[in-house]
């Protein structure tokens, strides 16, 4: 069995008689790194939801490493495009309350003073520790946002556009950063993105959903690159070339946005 099998999940909102999502089967490998694309309103924040488990699926369900998956849980963190941090706590304070929320049996109080700071070294942000949320940039926050997912030992890393209100370079950065923590501690991703380059400089392989509503998964391609993988190198490789122009080919061509399709 899979790691994480998403199976037949069908989404109606307000017992609409159209689903949003309809029939969605994925299974994911442990360590595997997937992104799920496609146009606006697909779903793909939907499927997040259900995986989360802040959302039920109408139909189908969720089993995560041998466990139905029904409400939220530690074991999935949720990294969103907006920081959800707590302004009134330093970026230390915010990372080792989950810490404490979720390890306080398994670790003594030193261990999770460690484990916080260790988590805050992971995202290179051990000189910002005792700022607020207020006082660092954008950048800064999506990585203490991903320090706090990753603090709370989660079994899948849920990440819902976690670039997307980023600069571009910042957003090179973090993803370079988020590579390398991917290698480290060979977690399980699924995130969603809108960005082809980012879709397969991280994935190992990229869901592409078809346009809502009723939508399903239309292709799943993998993306085969050898990892580490080096952005300025994959910018000439063929092989990265040929799987970007694969993942356009679908979205603005057979699955063009809706109204925008070519007559
Ligand atoms: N709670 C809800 N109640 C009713 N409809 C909803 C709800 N949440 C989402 N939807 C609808 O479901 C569809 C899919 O939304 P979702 O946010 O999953 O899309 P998305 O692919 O993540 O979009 P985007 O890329 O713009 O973030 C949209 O039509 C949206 O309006």
């Amino acid at each position: 069995m899979s790691f994480l099998d998403i199976s037949d999940v069908t989404i109606a909102f307000n017992g609409s008689r159209v689903p949003v999502l309809n029939g969605v089967d994925l299974k994911i490998s442990r360590g595997e790194y997937i992104s799920v694309i496609g146009h606006s309103g697909c779903g793909k924040s939907t499927l997040l939801n259900v995986v989360a488990g802040l959302l039920d699926a109408t139909r189908g369900g969720v089993v995560l490493d041998g466990r139905e998956i029904s409400g939220p849980g530690p074991d999935r963190a949720v990294v969103f495009q907006n920081h959800s941090l707590l302004p009134w706590l330093t970026c230390y304070e915010n990372v080792r309350l989950a810490v404490d929320q979720t390890l306080s049996k398994q670790m003594s109080r030193a261990e999770r003073h460690e484990w916080t700071l260790a988590n805050i070294a992971l995202v290179r942000m051990t000189h910002a520790k005792d700022k607020r949320p207020g006082e660092i940039s954008g950048g800064m926050k999506q990585r203490i946002g991903i320090a706090r997912a990753l603090s709370m030992k989660p079994k899948v890393l849920l990440l819902d556009e976690p670039f997307g209100a980023l600069d571009a370079l910042t957003r090179a950065h973090l993803q370079d950063q988020v590579m390398q923590i991917h290698a480290e501690l060979g977690t399980t991703v699924m995130m969603i993105t809108h960005d082809v380059d980012e879709a397969v400089l991280l994935s190992d392989r990229i869901v592409m959903l078809t346009n809502g509503p009723n939508a399903r998964i239309g292709e799943i391609l993998e993306v085969d690159l050898p990892r580490p993988r080096d952005r300025l190198a994959l910018a000439t490789d063929a092989r990265f070339i040929s799987a970007r122009a694969a993942v356009l080919e679908f979205l603005h061509h057979r699955h063009a946005a809706p109204g925008l399709k070519a007559a």
